[in-house]
This record gives structure tokens, C-alpha cells and sequence, in this order.
């Protein structure tokens, strides 16, 4: 094997000189296609470009023993290259593959439901609508099922066999499975067992705020539909997977008469429009000291659903075109805080990409992919707060009392409390799917099976293998990991904390808002530089400290409601957790 360090860096400058080129040109093809879905523009050829590329190199990278070399960085490319991914495949079997994959987006992305009377909803924005705002059983039974039987039953077979092919790729890269490839990006030995205990000292927090929504619901449903006892149909919690509850804050809003939380109205009354928004969001950053959006961005950008009849995947979404100049977001922005939420989300994807542009291609990621998803909700969690948002005109009303914080803690707590049993549970199906414990025999009842033991749900009507209930979730056609998002509800309340004091913030978590802090806005912005260069715990004890995963910056964040939920729980005398497992509603006819 080849020794000879300096030889290695020559390689690695030829490498990513021309990986630019190539990923350019792949991303420009994947964002003509993501903006105008037809078949035109599939450009399927782009992808085995870069595919060959990829293998080109991954194969020469591998002609290099590395253990004796000097620079540690060589040293981590090297290994990073080594790893080819899908390029490993036959011709053959690469074309299938990304044939699947572009196959299974577009139909998740194009599938819409239609009513007897004709009038077809896609999910975005009018089945999502339908699930955050309907307060009808039934209605909101006919766009939970329709979904399901328009994007995700049609999926099966593809997922099937992109199971068998991605497996195929990742065993000749040396993983396991496909799913062991996927935990190896976060090179943490110990990675499940250390998600297995943040999630068991979460639990109970969960299981609090399940009960008291469950209450919820039994005083809006009736106990025709509820059972106190046990789990909730996965239909009525505001949105079309449960992932979060925030939709239906208004039926679990404890005070009601104390202050409002929600800034809609006033964006609507006030005529904020998708690019307001953003610029919102890019003031935000600049605040920090952080970076302000490149002219590029916002001249190329797609931040509305386009009118012009053009089919697009409307899944947000954040583009690094590898060329250190050009950054896009592709959103189907709506005028609501929801998206005033995600735009900020998505702002932070870029703010990486432009912190770490200067660094070598294969450097430019997210010190693990948690990261990367964190940034954004890190500054989102202090524009959330009633006194920003009344800085900046969206609430008028803000009272500093005891109602108040735990109306605010509530709906907080309806989206990154409520999102961590489905943050972890994704993968854990997936995990199982790629290594062999769930045969496909059994996608839908496992799936079922982890959505009542993790989020204490059950389906509103019967489920059978001929459905594919995973499939009618983006990421799973998508073929984009979850578990990142878990670590990201975890990891963004160490880094609000950290920054928080950096801030001189005095005085509870949740009232904390690092606005202008050029102190935070210098912790964040100099791991973001970092990018992949370092392995994550460098980067964690860089902003806090220590080189950990902890949920006790979480906890600290929502103490005030975790006590009022105690309390009103027992006052309730409700059980947490949901033993009556096995009872199903009644499936009206
Ligand atoms: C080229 C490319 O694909 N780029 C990547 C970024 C990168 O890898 O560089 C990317 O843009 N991915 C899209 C994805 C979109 C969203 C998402 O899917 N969110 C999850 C989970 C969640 C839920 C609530 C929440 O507050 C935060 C997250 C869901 O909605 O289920 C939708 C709205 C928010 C984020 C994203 O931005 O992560
Ligand atoms: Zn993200």
C-alpha cells in the first residue's frame, strides 16, 4: 500500500477540485428536477457521473495506508472517501437504485386525495391544512386515510427492493447493513445505548404531556372516541404523522384567558409575505455576527409554491451547490409562524454551508448530521419567545405572569416534547427494516407496533400488509435518516443553554432570547467552521463545555411545566402511559 503522505495530499487536491465540479453539477440537475417535476429533467445520468467519480477516487483513496501519517485530516478524508456508498453497485443494479429512489419521490411527491365530488388535496398545503385546522373526526379520518392509500400503499415494492439494493451497497462498503452504515456517520461506539438512556430519562416527560392531551381530546371527542386509558388515534393530534401537536394547541391551551402564543394573525393582518419571512430570519443571523445571505441566494431561491402549474416537491428543503458561492432553500412557504419557524430551520442549514464553504468538499457536512438539523431550531427557540415576537410587532399582549409561561411552555412542548418519541422511533423501524428483524412481511404491523409503544398511538381504522403507513412519510421514500432530528431536539437545548450564558441571560431557560449576541452568535459560528473536520464531541465541548449528549438542558427548559403537568395530571387522576394497549376506536362507518 502506498505510504507516502505527500502523494496522498496531491490525490486529495486533484480529488476535491474535480468533486467540486461534479457535485455542482449533480445538485443543479436534483434542483431542476425538485422544481419542475417531469421527466425531462430526470437527468438520471448526472447521478452516474457522479457515482463514477465517487468510485474513481474512492478506489485510489483506498490504495493508501494512512497509519502512520502526520496529518490528521488526510488521515480523516481518506477514511471518509473510503466509503463509496452506492457507487460499490453494478451498473446494473446503480441505475435500479437510483431509478427506486427518483421513482418513489415522485410519487410521494405528486400523490394527492380526492373527494366524491372530484376536488383533489395534495398534501401540501391542503391536506396538512385540513389535519392542523379540522376539528372533525371524520373529515380529518379522510385525509389521514386518503394519504396513506394515495402515497404510501403505492410504495411498498419499490421500498422492498431499495431495501435489498441499499443493504447490497452497504455490506460491500463493509457495514452490516445499511442501517449500521448510517450509525457509523456519527462514529459514537456507543451511539444506541447512549439515544436508548436520553430517551428513557425523557419518557416520563412525555408520557405527562400525552395524558394531559389525551384529557384533552376526551373533552373535545368524547369518550366514544378516547379511551382515558389508552393510546390516541394517530388522527387528532394536528398534524398528518403526529409528529407534533402544536396544530392543536388551542384545544390544550391551559389558561386561556392569559396571554395568546400564536403570531399568525398578526403575520396575516400585518401582510408578511415568504420572502418577509426569510429576511426576518437572515436579521436574525447577521444579529449573532453571523452571516448574512449571499445576493445569489436570494435571486435563486424558490420560497413559494410556484403558480404556474409547475409540478415541485414542496418538502422544504436546503441546497449547497458546492461551489462556495451558491446556496438555495426550496419552500413552500405559507404565511403562518409554523413556517416563520421552519424558514429559520432551513436559514441554519445555510448558515453551516456558508460557515464552512472554505473547507475541503468532503469537510463540508455537519460535525454529525444532528448538527446540522440543530443550528436553525437553536435561534428559533429565542424567536419563539413572547418578548421577541413582540419586538418585532407579532404579539401585541405579553404579560410576564405565571399563566402566561405555561401557555407559552405548552406550546412549546406540544412540538419538541411530543416529537421525541417519533424523532427516535423512524429509525428504529428502519434499523430493524435494513438488518433483518423486520421482514417486509411485517412493515406495517412493526410500524404499528413501535408508534404505540414509543408515542402511545394507535391507527383510527384498521390497518392490514396492504397498507405502508412508513411510506407516507417524506424521509422514508426520500431515503433521508431521522434519528439526526432526535439528537437535534436534544442537542439544540444544550447549545440554547450555552449560548443562553454566553448571552448573560439571567433567569428561567424558556424566557431567553440570545438576540444580538455577538458572544453566542461567535460560540455557534466557530463550529459551524468546523464542519466534519473534527469528530462531534470537539465540536459539543466547544459551545458547552463538555463532550456529551444531555437531556438535562431540556429538562431544565420546560421544569415550570413539567410541574404543572404533574399536578394536573394527578388532579386529573390520570394514568400515564396507555395499559388498556389493545383498544381500538370505533371506525364509524
Ligand atoms: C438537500 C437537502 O435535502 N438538504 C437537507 C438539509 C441538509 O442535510 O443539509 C434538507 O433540507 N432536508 C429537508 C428537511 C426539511 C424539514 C424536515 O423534514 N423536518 C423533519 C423533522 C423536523 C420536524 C420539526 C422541526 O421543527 C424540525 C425538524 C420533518 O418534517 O419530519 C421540513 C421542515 C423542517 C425541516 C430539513 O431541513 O431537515
Ligand atoms: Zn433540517
Amino acid at each position: 500500500k502506498n505510504t507516502d503522505e505527500l502523494e496522498a495530499k496531491k490525490f486529495l487536491d486533484d480529488y476535491n477540485s474535480t468533486a467540486e465540479v461534479m457535485w455542482n453539477a449533480y445538485t443543479e440537475a436534483s434542483w431542476m428536477y425538485n422544481t419542475d417535476i417531469n421527466k425531462a429533467n430526470k437527468q438520471l445520468e448526472k447521478n452516474l457521473q457522479l457515482s463514477a467519480h465517487t468510485l474513481r477516487y474512492g478506489q485510489q483513496a483506498r490504495q493508501y495506508d494512512t497509519t502512520d501519517f502526520q496529518d490528521s485530516s488526510v488521515k480523516r478524508i481518506m477514511k471518509k472517501l473510503s466509503d463509496i456508498e452506492r457507487a460499490a453497485l453494478s451498473t446494473a443494479q446503480l441505475e435500479e437504485y437510483n431509478t427506486l429512489l427518483s421513482n418513489m419521490e415522485t410519487k410521494y411527491s405528486v400523490a394527492e386525495v380526492c373527494r366524491d365530488n372530484g376536488a383533489c388535496h395534495p398534501l401540501d398545503p391542503d391536506l396538512q391544512k385540513i389535519m392542523a385546522e379540522s376539528r372533525d373526526y371524520d373529515e380529518l379520518l379522510f385525509a389521514w386515510k386518503g394519504w396513506r392509500d394515495a402515497a404510501g400503499k403505492v410504495l411498498r415494492q419499490d421500498y422492498k427492493r431499495y431495501v435489498e439494493l441499499a443493504n447490497t451497497a452497504a455490506k460491500l462498503n463493509g457495514h452490516s447493513d445499511n442501517g449500521a452504515f448510517w450509525r457509523s456517520l456519527y462514529e459514537t461506539p456507543t451511539f444506541e445505548e447512549d439515544l436508548e438512556a436520553l430517551w428513557k430519562e425523557l419518557e416520563p416527560l412525555y408520557q405527562n404531556v400525552h395524558a394531559y392531551v389525551r384529557r384533552a381530546l376526551y373533552k373535545k371527542y368524547g369518550s366514544e372516541h378516547i379511551n382515558l386509558k389508552g393510546p390516541i388515534p394517530a388522527h387528532l393530534l394536528g398534524n398528518m404523522w403526529a409528529q407534533t401537536w402544536s396544530g392543536i394547541m388551542d384545544l390544550a391551551m391551559p389558561y386561556p384567558d392569559a396571554t395568546q402564543v400564536d403570531a399568525t394573525p398578526a403575520m396575516v393582518s400585518q401582510g408578511w409575505n415568504a420572502s418577509r419571512m426569510f429576511q426576518e430570519s437572515d436579521k436574525f443571523f447577521t444579529s449573532l455576527g453571523l452571516l448574512p445571505m449571499p445576493q445569489e441566494f436570494w435571486d435563486k431561491s424558490m420560497l413559494e409554491k410556484p403558480s404556474d402549474g409547475r409540478q415541485v416537491v414542496c418538502h422544504a428543503s436546503a441546497w449547497d451547490f458546492y461551489n462556495r458561492k451558491d446556496f438555495r432553500i426550496k419552500q413552500c412557504t405559507v404565511v403562518t409562524m409554523d413556517d416563520l419557524i421552519t424558514a429559520h430551520h432551513e436559514m441554519g442549514h445555510v448558515q453551516y454551508f456558508l460557515q464552512y464553504k472554505d473547507r475541503p468538499v468532503s469537510f463540508r457536512d455537519g460535525a454529525n448530521p444532528g448538527f446540522h438539523e440543530a443550528i436553525g431550531d437553536v435561534l428559533a427557540l429565542s424567536v419563539s419567545t413572547p418578548k421577541h415576537l413582540q419586538s418585532i410587532g407579532l404579539l401585541d399582549k405579553v404579560e410576564n405572569n405565571y399563566e402566561s409561561d405555561i401557555n407559552f411552555l405548552m406550546s412549546m412542548a406540544l412540538d419538541k416534547i411530543a416529537f421525541l418519541p417519533f424523532g427516535y422511533l423512524m429509525d428504529q423501524w428502519r434499523w430493524k427494516v435494513f438488518d433483518g428483524r423486520i421482514p417486509s412481511t411485517e412493515y406495517n404491523k412493526e410500524w404499528w407496533n413501535l408508534r404505540m409503544k414509543y408515542q402511545g398511538l394507535c391507527p383510527p381504522v384498521t390497518r392490514t400488509e396492504e397498507d405502508f403507513d412508513a411510506g407516507a412519510k417524506f424521509h422514508i421514500p426520500a431515503n433521508v435518516p431521522y434519528v439526526r432530528y432526535f439528537v437535534s431536539f436534544i442537542i439544540q437545548f444544550q447549545f440554547h443553554k450555552a449560548l443562553c450564558d454566553a448571552a448573560k441571560h439571567t433567569g428561567p431557560l424558556h424566557t431567553c432570547d440570545i438576540y444580538k449576541s455577538q458572544e453566542a452568535g461567535k460560540r455557534l459560528g466557530d463550529v459551524m467552521k468546523l464542519g466534519f473536520s473534527k469528530p462531534w464531541p470537539e465540536a459539543m465541548t466547544m459551545i458547552t463545555g463538555q463532550p456529551k449528549m444531555k437531556a438535562q438542558p431540556l429538562m431544565d427548559y420546560f421544569q415550570p411545566l413539567i410541574q404543572w403537568l404533574e399536578k394536573e395530571n394527578n388532579k386529573n387522576n390520570d394514568v400515564r402511559g396507555w395499559p388498556d394497549y389493545d383498544w381500538k376506536p370505533s371506525s364509524t362507518p
